[in-house]
């Protein structure tokens, strides 16, 4: 009898804790009236616009073969993919990496900065150069080379730590490649899931909140799901569970879900992220939540629970769809129509966990 390789339960995990925090919060909650209206707007929109996994492969700076070096590339992508907020308000001033000539801002200019250094011989997907890796040369991956840019990419520091564990975990356990990260996980997302957050500890994105440990692997379930999303579900993208995971709790798909009614913060916790944002605004510093704050888990912990009952309402009107594409749509949704959003705030919470 061949090993079998023990099944995981790390999506359900995180949507246990879903559940957990949104029975627990005093200041986000998910109006079901909200949930409702909210599914009937994204479901009439996906289903017009066709919304797929072929969307992923559409991003300019995504790789658009799915073959190994694209495993190592998301691999690395998802290691660094967290904070990009901005703290300053004009848009120029704002961490750009230019390429090809268009600027590039958020989670997007972490990806043209790999691009760029893949292109210049840093090979960001490789493992020992990513063990090796020196906070001047990751410096110089991220550098911006636009004079008006007034800031650096958030949390350098915290990169460069990211990146070496990722690089010394990859070359101890796995000969150096993420490839074998999936070849172990057997076709499970969770296990998948679960391999990433026991060996890799930058992604073991877990809090205390209200006196239980509640699991919310936003970086862990993203990778597995660009995976999913750059194979199309196919060949190193087959997950026989990959409906389990859940949606990857940001700060970008929240507002989203506030957009659409499904997410809804009390008045206090509402002025808190307005002031902040105001604060930014004038030039001040934001009033940022710590990571692990009640509120900042509560605005994250309810996020997920929110798509999650989004997607059941989907389900019960006959259609399929699962938290993956539907957290994918909400993002990109986010990005589209930021203007029709500015009145939402974000919130400001450091963390090298989204
Ligand atoms: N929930 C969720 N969070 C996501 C993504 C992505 C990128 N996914 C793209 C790639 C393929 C898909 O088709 C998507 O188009 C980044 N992030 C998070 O957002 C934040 C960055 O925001 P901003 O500063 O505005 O760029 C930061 O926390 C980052 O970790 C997503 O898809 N879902």
């Amino acid at each position: 009898m061949p090993f079998v390789q023990p099944r995981s339960d790390a999506a359900e995990r995180v949507l246990a804790s879903a559940q957990f925090i949104s029975a627990h919060s005093g200041d986000v909650s998910v109006p079901e009236d909200g949930v409702r209206q909210a599914a009937q707007e994204i479901m009439g929109q996906m289903t017009r616009t066709g919304y797929s996994t072929a969307e992923w492969k559409k991003h300019a700076l995504l790789p658009s073969v799915a073959d190994s070096a694209a495993l190592e590339w998301i691999f690395v992508a998802d290691a660094l993919n967290f904070s990009f907020w901005p703290t300053r308000a004009r848009r120029e001033e704002q961490y750009t990496v230019t390429l090809d000539g268009v600027a590039y801002r958020g989670y997007w200019s972490l990806c043209a900065a790999i691009n760029r250094a893949l292109r210049e011989g840093i090979d960001m997907t490789d493992a020992q150069c990513l063990a090796d890796m020196t906070l001047e040369r990751l410096a110089h991956v991220f550098r911006t080379d636009d004079p008006r840019t007034q800031e650096p990419i958030p949390m350098l520091d915290d990169r460069l730590q990211v990146v070496r564990e990722a690089g010394q975990v990859l070359l101890v356990k796995y000969g150096g490649r993420f490839a074998n990260v999936v070849a172990e996980c057997a076709g499970s997302a969770q296990r998948l899931v679960e391999l990433v957050v026991r060996d890799f500890a930058s992604f073991r994105d877990e809090h205390q909140f209200a006196g239980q440990t509640v699991c919310l692997y936003k970086r862990a379930q993203i990778l597995v799901a660009d995976v999913w999303a750059c194979f199309e579900g196919r060949g190193l993208g087959c997950f026989d569970d990959i409906d389990h995971i859940t949606m990857f709790a940001d700060y970008r798909v929240p507002q989203a879900l506030c957009h659409f009614g499904a997410l809804q913060y009390s008045p206090r916790l509402r002025a808190h992220l307005e002031q902040s944002e105001a604060a930014v605004r004038r030039g001040d510093a934001p009033d940022m939540l710590p990571s692990g704050h009640p509120w900042e888990v509560e605005i994250r912990g309810n996020s997920i629970w929110a798509v999650q009952r989004i997607r059941q309402h989907i389900l019960d009107a006959g259609t399929s769809v699962n938290a993956i594409l539907l957290d994918f749509y909400l993002w990109d949704y986010a990005k589209e129509h930021a203007a029709d959003m500015s009145a939402i705030p974000i919130h400001h919470t450091r963390s090298i966990f989204y």
